[in-house]
């Protein structure tokens, strides 16, 4: 069975490519059918994952959603690239700004996503959206279409008011649209390891919601190591092998497959 991920949070900045992509090739890596989806017009994923200039692309997540759109069927394959590192990938770019502009007025607006992916979902294992910083209608799609959102947090202030407006919004795509969706948990990232913010802000998170919600046992390390990566177009897992982030998503891999089980 194919497990659907939206990675989320309306904050910009937070890690939710990076974890992404890392996430993604460390499942590809044990293994297992992934495909990443760019939900973010952005098009930091295509730069992460080797293409330089995603304005250019002429098939993207844009196309695609463009086809259902006008109920069309998209070829099979369309729009999917296959990165060295065993995981494909459709990406996305500055006018998946416009598509969502423009689907404010089209019907079931919301589900366009998930047409797509129950089209698709046989072929993987995993299937991991990378969402853009902002609770629109692209990222409610990603939502609707996923069986459990990942919400990296990064650790260095107190979140919790936008939080709650995220878990709000989950919350609301549970009850309306998508009674599947549930919270797989919050991921601390760039972690500062000389500092307490991240276990002060896990202690303020428990206030909140007691143990209602998953926070990883793994967090990811702030490093230089990381931000390189974005521009060298490959994983920390070819990139620095032994560093520490590298160690991170590697259990956070593993947390991943056991939420599985
Ligand atoms: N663990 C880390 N340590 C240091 N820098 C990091 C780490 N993770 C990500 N970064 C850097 O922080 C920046 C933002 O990361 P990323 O693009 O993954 O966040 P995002 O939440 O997807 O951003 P946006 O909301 O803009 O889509 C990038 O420059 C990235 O390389």
């Amino acid at each position: 069975m194919c497990r659907v991920i939206a990675v989320a949070n309306q904050k910009g900045g937070v890690g939710k490519t990076t974890t992404c992509v890392n996430l993604g090739i460390g499942l590809a890596r044990e293994g297992k059918k992934v495909l990443l989806i760019e939900a973010d017009a952005q098009g930091s994923m295509a730069v992460s994952l080797g293409i330089q200039e995603p304005d250019e692309l002429d098939e993207t997540l844009v196309n695609i959603m463009e086809k259902l759109i006008n109920d069309k069927e998209p070829e099979p394959g369309e729009g999917i690239i296959h990165h060295e590192e065993g995981v494909d990938f459709i990406p996305a770019n500055i006018e998946l700004a416009g598509l969502e502009t423009s689907l404010v007025n089209v019907m079931s607006r919301e589900m366009v996503l998930r047409q797509y992916i129950c089209g698709i979902k046989k072929q993987y294992d995993y299937i991991l959206i990378d969402c853009m910083p902002s609770l629109g209608m692209i990222t409610i799609n990603a939502l609707v279409a996923a069986d459990r959102v990942l919400i990296p947090v990064e650790a260095a202030y107190l979140p919790v008011k936008g939080l709650q407006q995220l878990i709000k919004t989950i919350g609301r795509v549970h009850r309306k649209l998508n009674p599947e969706l549930s919270i797989m948990g919050i991921l601390f990232t760039k972690v500062d390891r000389r500092t307490n913010f991240a276990k002060d802000i896990a202690a303020q998170i428990r206030e909140v919601y007691g143990n209602k919600i998953h926070i990883f046992a793994n967090c990811i390390p702030m490093s230089v190591r990381a931000a390189e990566t974005t521009a060298e177009g490959k994983s920390i897992y070819l990139h620095d092998p032994k560093g520490i982030v590298a160690e991170g998503y590697h259990y956070l891999t593993g947390e991943v497959l056991d939420d599985e089980e």
